[in-house]
């Protein structure tokens, strides 16, 4: 499987009282991942919602990887999001199995994309490359890192950090496969913005 495109992020907050229309519209746009990132603890909310994305990805053929949480993207049978402190990366993997898309965070740190990817990861994440409202506390990451990740680790690369379609060119041109958005995507003003605005992304890509 080739991963490489669109990766829309989900907020809770973002897309308060527009979920399904808001998210229909960004695979309807054409996404390669989907991830549900949902920092609460409501344990069959989260289930709930998850459920209802991993169906609706079935139906544009993307795939659904859940922040934070190997146990319940166990539970649905769709991949992981897994940063520097949530759970190491082998026994997820066994979890999980083969063909599960697992992706790490790296910041901006070559060498634990290296190790991400002796561990079994499928994509390597570095990152913020622009401010972002989303996690403006985020370590940030420059575009001779992913020069660097480019030339020595042989995964696709994730990009992510207030990405927008208007900075998004030069990180495509450094060597990126994925473009993680979230703000870039989700913040517009109606379900036909979202889905002009994934297209566009797509545009970029290439694809
Ligand atoms: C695609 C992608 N890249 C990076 C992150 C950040 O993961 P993490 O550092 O674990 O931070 P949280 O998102 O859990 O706050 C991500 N989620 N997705
Ligand atoms: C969840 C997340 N992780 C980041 C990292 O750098 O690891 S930046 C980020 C937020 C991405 O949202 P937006 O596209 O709105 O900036
Ligand atoms: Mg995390």
């Amino acid at each position: 499987m080739k991963l490489r495109g669109l990766y829309a992020i989900t907020d809770s907050q973002l897309l308060a009282g527009k979920w399904m229309p808001y998210i229909e519209a960004a695979l309807d746009g054409g996404l390669t991942l989907l991830q549900y990132r949902d920092k609460s603890s409501d344990e069959a909310r989260r289930l709930r919602e998850a459920e209802a994305l991993r169906d609706m990805c079935a139906r544009y053929n993307a795939h659904l990887i859940i922040n934070d949480d190997a146990e319940l993207a166990a539970r649905l049978g769709v991949g992981v999001h897994l940063g520097q402190t949530d759970g190491p990366l082998t026994p997820a993997r066994a979890l999980l199995g083969r063909q599960a898309i697992i992706g790490s965070t790296c910041h901006s740190q070559i060498e634990l994309g290296e190790q991400a990817a002796k561990e079994g990861a499928s994509y390597v994440a570095f990152g913020r490359f622009f401010n972002s409202s989303t996690k403006p506390g985020a370590l940030t990451a420059t575009l001779d890192v992913l020069d660097e990740a480019r030339a020595r680790i042989k995964l696709p690369i994730c990009v992510i950090g207030g990405i927008t379609l208007d900075n998004a060119a030069p990180l495509i041109d450094h060597g990126a496969d994925l473009l993680a958005v979230v703000h870039g995507l989700f913040g517009a003003e109606s379900p036909q913005e979202v889905t002009r605005r994934a297209r566009a992304f797509n545009a970029l890509m290439s694809l």
